[in-house]
C-alpha cells in the first residue's frame, strides 16, 4: 500500500458546495510532485485532505495506513505538515524561533530536539539571521520561507508546499527547489501547489492536473505538457519553450531552453559555408 492514498474523495463545504469530486491519487515515500491547475480546481481542498485539516465527506484518506476519519487534525498532522498559501494565515509567533518552534513543541518533541530541528530548518531554509526578528517585520519572501521551516522543523514525513513560488524572485525560486531536493534526498515526500510551469518543468517528474473538482492527468512531465487538450482542459499553458518548438513544428517534446539547445544542435542546425545557422529537417518555418 503506498504511503499517502487519497480512494475516491468527494469534499462538500459546509455551505454544500461541493469542491472535490471523486478524486483518487497516491504517493510513495520520497516522492516529489506537482499539482497544477486553474484556480478553483479544487487543488487547495484536495491537500487540506491530506493532513487532516479538511475530512472527506465521501471516500477515504489513508496515510501510513490510518484512515484520517478515525483520527484528529493534530494526530494526522504529526505525518503530514502543510505549509498555507498565504503566511499571514499560519504565523501567529511575535518572533520567529517561537514561531518554528511552535511545531515541534506541540508534537512533545525534548527541548534538545526542538532546538537540533529549528536550526536545521532555518538553515536549510537561509532564515537563520532573522530568528529573532518578528515575522510580520519581514518582507513576504521570507515570511515564506519562515512558514517552511515551521513545518519542516515537525519533521514529518510529508511536507505540501501550497503555492509556495507565489511572489517569489528567481533567487528564492532557486531556493525553493534546493529545499525541496534536500528533502527529498531525506525520504520525504514533497507535493507542491504551483501556478508556475516553468518551476513545475525544472524541479518535478511527476504532475498531477486537476480541473473542475477532478484529476484529469497524473503522469510525467514530458507527457503533461505535451497534451494539449488536457491543457486546454485545464486552462494551462505549456512552458515558453515548449510553445515555441511547437510552434516550429520542432518533433522533439521541448521543455526546457537545454533540451531546445540540443535538439538544435543535433537535429536541426546546419551551418553554411559563410558560418551562418541553417534550419533543416524537422523544423518548418
Ligand atoms: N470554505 C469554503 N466554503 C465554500 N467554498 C469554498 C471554501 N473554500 C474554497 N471553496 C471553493 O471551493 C472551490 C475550490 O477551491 P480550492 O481553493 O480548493 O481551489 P484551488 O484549485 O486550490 O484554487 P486556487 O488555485 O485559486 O487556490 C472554489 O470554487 C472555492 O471558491
Amino acid at each position: 500500500m503506498s504511503f499517502l492514498t487519497l480512494n475516491d474523495v468527494t469534499y462538500s463545504y459546509p455551505n454544500g458546495f461541493t469542491a472535490v469530486e471523486n478524486v483518487s491519487m497516491s504517493f510513495e515515500k520520497g516522492e516529489l510532485v506537482a499539482i497544477i491547475g486553474q484556480n478553483g480546481a479544487g487543488k487547495t481542498t484536495t491537500v487540506k485532505m491530506m493532513n487532516g485539516l479538511l475530512k472527506p465527506t465521501q471516500g477515504d484518506v489513508i496515510i501510513d495506513g490510518l484512515n484520517t476519519k478515525d483520527y484528529t487534525t493534530a494526530q494526522i498532522s504529526r505525518k503530514v505538515g502543510y505549509v498555507f498559501q498565504n503566511p499571514d494565515d499560519q504565523i501567529f509567533h511575535d518572533n520567529v524561533k517561537s514561531e518554528i518552534s511552535f511545531g515541534p513543541k506541540n508534537l512533545g518533541f525534548s527541548e534538545k530536539e526542538i532546538d537540533e530541528n529549528v536550526m536545521k530548518a532555518a538553515e536549510l531554509t537561509g532564515i537563520v539571521p532573522f530568528l529573532d526578528i518578528h515575522p510580520y517585520h519581514l518582507p513576504y519572501s521570507l515570511k515564506k520561507f519562515v512558514t517552511i521551516a515551521s513545518v519542516i522543523a515537525m519533521g514529518t514525513e510529508t511536507i505540501i508546499l501550497d503555492e509556495p513560488t507565489a511572489g517569489q524572485d528567481s533567487i528564492a525560486i532557486k531556493k525553493l527547489g534546493f529545499i525541496m531536493d534536500s528533502l527529498v534526498r531525506e525520504g520525504k515526500t514533497i507535493i507542491t501547489i504551483t501556478h508556475d510551469m516553468e518551476f513545475v518543468v525544472q524541479n518535478f517528474e511527476r504532475v498531477i492536473v486537476m480541473a473542475n473538482k477532478r484529476v484529469i492527468s497524473d503522469s510525467n512531465k514530458q507527457e503533461v505538457f505535451w497534451d494539449l487538450d488536457i491543457l486546454k482542459e485545464a486552462m494551462l499553458k505549456q512552458p515558453h519553450i515548449s510553445r515555441l518548438s511547437n510552434k516550429l513544428n520542432f518533433k522533439d517534446r521541448i521543455l526546457d531552453i537545454d533540451q531546445m539547445i540540443d535538439v538544435l544542435k543535433k537535429n536541426q542546425v546546419t551551418e553554411d559555408q559563410s558560418g551562418n545557422t541553417l534550419i533543416r529537417d524537422g523544423a518548418n518555418i
